[in-house]
């Protein structure tokens, strides 16, 4: 038994509104995890979904029963933090909703995509507990007196969340709905933690403080969970203790980094080459996931899609649609960790995957490794420039298929110019960024690529969320 008197959190810390936020209590917190009780037989079977949750009621309207499905038992800040605006309407129309977007979408952008059928929207298994990976605010409030704390005076109170610039202020998320139950347990820890260490925090309003942000990516398969906070400055004598603790506490946290950044400024940009910067502060590196039948390894800075069970589904899609007959050369760019090179190199002769992130590419050699997939070649820098040298050294000429699946700022350089010289019979872009996958996919068919299936996938279900795939085929 693990003797937390010794450990830097206290009984006295914990509060009943802890509880309600952050879902712990004395009990919860101090407990060891007890393999007979149910909701931890539920943990080692690795369900750490909140799915099973019913909605709790429908609304009856005068004209009759509405299908408002009402989650808010489920979430306390539904209105007030905003992120999930169809959180309370039922499923099916959520997915209609998706799929009108898309049409809608389509039809704004022109007569260029007049001809591509438009697919239903792809439901997710996980429709709540899928997110398993969030960059979250960290703030922090004072309340002085009243009930709880006359005893105490002043009482300093650690929000977790989402700034919502309507009300400029950050809206604590407590225990989201749509987070694993991982990510939900880890939060109320930190909250209590970054409290009792007495971590400063970077707010609007001060700034000054240390702690801005904490980057949470748990694992739907092992309940691993990565943690990265995102600081203003290199404070490791403050942070170390806090890391101890919670890496301490809860078993399934693998690691945990401190990343610098500029005060008030964003980290984590997928666009940015983030793993310069990483300072391991407790713990090892990767975290395993699985994708059908394959195990991933991913480290902290390399891309990970915050929904794995339809991340999944879109890799099977991309492989059904492709037909591949074992003769193909593959051309994946923008490949992360190896998700779709490595589906796809079951069924194609060979696979080549191109990202200018070097644990991307790392954790992709070590995944191709891992899982045994020998015709594999993985190659770091910009997807344009390593295109044109790859062409220059006669290593990569033609290609049967590329697959392009880039961030934010879709394809830059001469991307689409090279990617059009391998001469592919098909392409796939996946995307979830709109107009930049339009203003690409007109430069692909001004090429002679014609755009025929769009098909989005409900990646983020209560939000407004969705990626889109499409399938350009050679005029
Ligand atoms: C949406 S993720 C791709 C994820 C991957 N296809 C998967 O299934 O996991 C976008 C990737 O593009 C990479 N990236 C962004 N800009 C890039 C560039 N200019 N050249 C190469 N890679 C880039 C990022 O490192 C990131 O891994």
């Amino acid at each position: 038994m693990k003797d937390f008197s010794k450990i830097g959190f206290s009984s006295r810390s914990t509060s009943s509104r802890a509880d309600k936020r952050g879902g712990f209590s004395d009990k919860t917190y101090r407990r060891e995890r007890d393999p007979r009780s149910p909701r931890d037989n539920r943990s080692e079977r690795g369900s750490d979904r909140s799915s099973d949750i019913q909605p709790v009621r429908l609304i009856t309207t005068k004209s009759g029963v509405s299908e408002r499905v009402m989650h808010e038992e489920q979430c306390r800040v539904l209105e007030k933090c905003g992120s999930c605006p169809t959180l309370d309407i039922s499923y099916k129309s959520q997915l209609m909703q998706k799929t009108a977007d898309l049409k809608s979408r389509v039809q704004k952008a022109g007569s260029d995509f007049s001809t591509v059928v438009i697919k239903d929207c792809v439901e997710s298994e996980d429709r709540l507990g899928y997110r398993h990976n969030v960059k979250l605010v960290v703030s922090e409030r004072m309340s002085f007196g009243g009930r709880s704390s006359q005893k105490e005076g002043t009482k300093r109170w650690i929000d977790l969340g989402f700034y919502r610039q309507s009300l400029n202020e950050v809206v604590d998320i407590g225990r989201c709905p749509i987070q694993s139950n991982t990510m939900n347990d880890i939060m109320g820890w930190l909250r209590t933690g970054i409290r009792l260490h007495n971590v400063s925090v970077y707010t609007l309003k001060n700034k000054t403080g240390l702690l801005q942000n904490v980057v949470i990516r748990t694992s739907r398969h092992t309940r691993q969970a990565i943690l990265i906070f995102i600081v203003t400055k290199a404070d490791l004598a403050t942070l170390r203790p806090l890391a101890r603790d919670i890496a301490e506490k809860y078993m399934n946290v693998q690691g945990i980094y401190m990343q610098v950044v500029t005060p008030g400024r964003s980290a984590q940009n997928e666009d940015e080459k983030i793993n310069d910067n990483l300072t391991l502060i407790v713990g090892q590196d990767l975290l395993e996931e699985k994708f059908g039948n394959f195990v991933f390894k991913f480290s902290a800075a390399s891309f990970m899609s915050i929904n794995p069970i339809i991340t999944n589904r879109i890799y099977s899609r991309i492989e059904e649609l492709l037909e591949l007959t074992g003769k193909e050369t593959v051309v994946d760019l923008y490949s992360g960790a190896g998700g779709i090179s490595l589906t796809l190199a079951q069924s194609a002769r060979e696979v080549i995957g191109i990202d200018h992130s070097t644990s991307s590419i790392k954790d992709a050699l070590r995944n191709a490794k891992i899982n045994e997939v020998k015709n594999v070649d993985f190659y770091e820098g910009k997807v344009d420039e390593v295109l044109q040298k790859l062409n220059a050294e006669k290593r990569l000429q033609k290609a049967d298929v590329v697959i392009l699946n880039p961030a934010r700022s879709g394809c830059e350089g001469k991307t689409i110019e090279h990617a059009v010289a391998l001469e592919p019979k098909t392409i796939v872009y996946l995307s979830t960024f709109f107009d930049i996958l339009f203003r690409d996919l007109k430069s692909f068919k001004k090429a002679g690529y014609e755009p025929t299936i769009f098909e989005p996938f409900d990646t983020a279900p209560g939000t407004n969320n969705y990626e889109v795939l499409c399938y350009l085929t050679k005029k």
